[in-house]
């Protein structure tokens, strides 16, 4: 029988849940289409109930970020464009937009949200593994109408996740934030009182 025993080491999978940072500061290797739709083909392999796979992707390169960025500033009133275009510069070498579609179905949108969570996580610890960096944001902007419409987020659908993407120095990988023992949060069975 097997045993379910911790090994000494972790796992490889632990080891990449453990080590994966949120990145906030990039390198200039570019980021080629090629790269992110390898990593995709892996991370759509999430689970997803009744195997209705609610994502689509939009993405921009890193040579085509400067573009990206001035079009997007339409959406942003003039005084606060300056402010935008320094952001988005400074903070992604590319971008990798997760939009979903959504079930009017509160059970089926939940799942469908889900799956796209489990998703993009599958994603992020792939590029970690070719120290592709990632910050999953969800700014205000994501909800704005005049964002939704110059990205072609179709009504029915929403942005999920708008990730900021870059290579990463491995001499600068931010300090853990540790998490909170399960054990902590754990109930056992003998010891529920409801
Ligand atoms: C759904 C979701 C939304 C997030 N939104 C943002 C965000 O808008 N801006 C940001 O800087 N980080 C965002 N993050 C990243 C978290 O801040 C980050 O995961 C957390 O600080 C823990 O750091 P770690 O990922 O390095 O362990 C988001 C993460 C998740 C899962």
């Amino acid at each position: 029988m097997v045993k379910h025993v911790r090994a000494e080491e972790p796992t490889s999978i632990a080891k990449i849940i453990r080590e994966r940072r949120t990145i906030r500061s990039f390198t200039n290797e570019p980021v080629t289409k090629e790269l992110i739709i390898d990593l995709l083909n892996d991370a759509v392999w999430a689970p997803t109930h009744g195997l209705r796979q609610p994502w689509r992707f939009l993405f921009v390169s890193t040579d085509e970020k400067e573009r990206f960025i001035e079009y997007l500033l339409q959406a942003f009133p003039n005084d606060q464009q300056d402010k935008m275009r320094t952001y988005f510069h400074a903070q992604a070498s590319a971008f990798l937009i997760v939009i979903m579609s959504e079930d009017p179905r509160p059970k089926q949108w939940e799942e469908d949200f889900a799956a796209s969570a489990a998703m993009i996580q599958n994603f992020q610890l792939l590029a970690w593994e070719r120290k592709l960096g990632v910050v999953w944001k969800t700014n205000n902007h994501n909800w704005d109408p005049k964002v939704r419409q110059l990205l072609g987020v179709k009504p029915g659908e929403k942005i999920v996740g708008f990730l900021h993407l870059g290579f990463f120095d491995s001499e600068q990988i931010p300090e853990p934030k540790p998490r909170t023992p399960a054990e902590e949060k754990l109930t056992l069975f003998e010891n529920l009182k409801p």
